[in-house]
């Protein structure tokens, strides 16, 4: 998609889900560049935001724009080669091998007969590098460990190579040493011109790659912001209703929620 900026707004978007009001008002702009972290509790609509983001779904009231146009109305392949998304949850209903899943990503570029190209490899093969996921490249899908699901389909939205990558819940099912791999496969995506938008359950994943975060509170309200404005203990526990400190170390801060015994 040719286009001088790429930023999403949304325009007084409200989201409702079977009656319930989640999300009110929101008015805001993800300018292309940036890399935000969602954070609330659970069931404040953060997936449902990132669907209406993605496309998925239709909003219940409000607009959102890719660059100057209505999501809705860019074609459905154009706003795949700028915006991957990754659900909550990784489905796999047929048999496949990581292969053929993480080249699933590059579809967008593909006429209908078309088959996968060297370049396509090329790029697939870098993508599961990155991952790990070398070695598993034969493998069904239905013989994976859960963390290696995840990080099959996180491979699959590196394919796409889209500006935009709009992640729901990346992290999960991963070990230490994948997170902080994912984190620093952010920056890298970061330095490379792409931007992110990403659900989560830790601040302090968005401490270590986001720049700006959006905090939604169970009465729909939000907040959104620099990292260093916005994200703050006395921010977090409000929105979590637990008291949550800031620990600083060696000039870092880190989140820690006060667990009673
Ligand atoms: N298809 C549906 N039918 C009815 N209610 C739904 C549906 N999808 C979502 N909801 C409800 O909408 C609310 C928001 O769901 P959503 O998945 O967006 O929350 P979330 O903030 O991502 O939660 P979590 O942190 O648990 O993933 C929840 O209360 C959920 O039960």
């Amino acid at each position: 998609m040719a286009s001088v900026n790429l930023n999403i707004t949304c325009e007084n978007l409200s989201l409702i889900q079977h009656q319930r009001c989640l999300l009110r008002s929101l008015n805001l702009t993800f300018h292309e560049g940036e890399a935000w972290m969602i954070l609330g509790e659970n069931g404040v609509g953060k997936s449902t935001l990132l669907s209406v983001l993605a496309g998925w779904q239709a909003s219940a009231f409000g607009v959102v724009k890719l660059a100057d146009q209505v999501l809705h109305q860019i074609n459905g392949k154009d706003r795949a080669k700028t915006l991957a998304w990754l659900p909550q949850q990784d489905e796999y209903p047929f048999p496949e091998t990581v292969m053929e899943r993480v080249l699933s990503g590059r579809h967008p570029y593909q006429s209908k007969w078309h088959l996968d190209s060297e370049f396509d490899y090329a790029i697939a093969t870098d993508a599961l590098k990155k991952l790990d996921l070398l070695p598993l490249k034969n493998q069904d899908l239905s013989t994976l460990s859960g963390g290696e699901r995840r990080r099959t389909s996180l491979a699959a939205i590196l394919s796409q190579q889209t500006k935009w990558l709009l992640l729901d819940e990346p992290m999960s099912q991963l070990d230490i040493r994948h997170q902080q791999q994912l984190i620093s496969i952010f920056r890298a995506c970061r330095e490379n011109g792409q931007s992110i938008i990403a659900v989560g359950h830790e601040p302090n994943h968005a401490q270590a790659f986001a720049s700006h975060v959006l905090l939604i509170g169970t009465d729909g309200s939000w907040q959104a912001g620099s990292v260093e404005e916005v994200l703050t203990a006395a921010n977090l526990s409000k929105i979590y209703h637990t008291e949550i400190e800031a620990w600083e170390k060696n000039g870092e801060r880190r989140f820690v929620p006060c667990l009673s015994r």
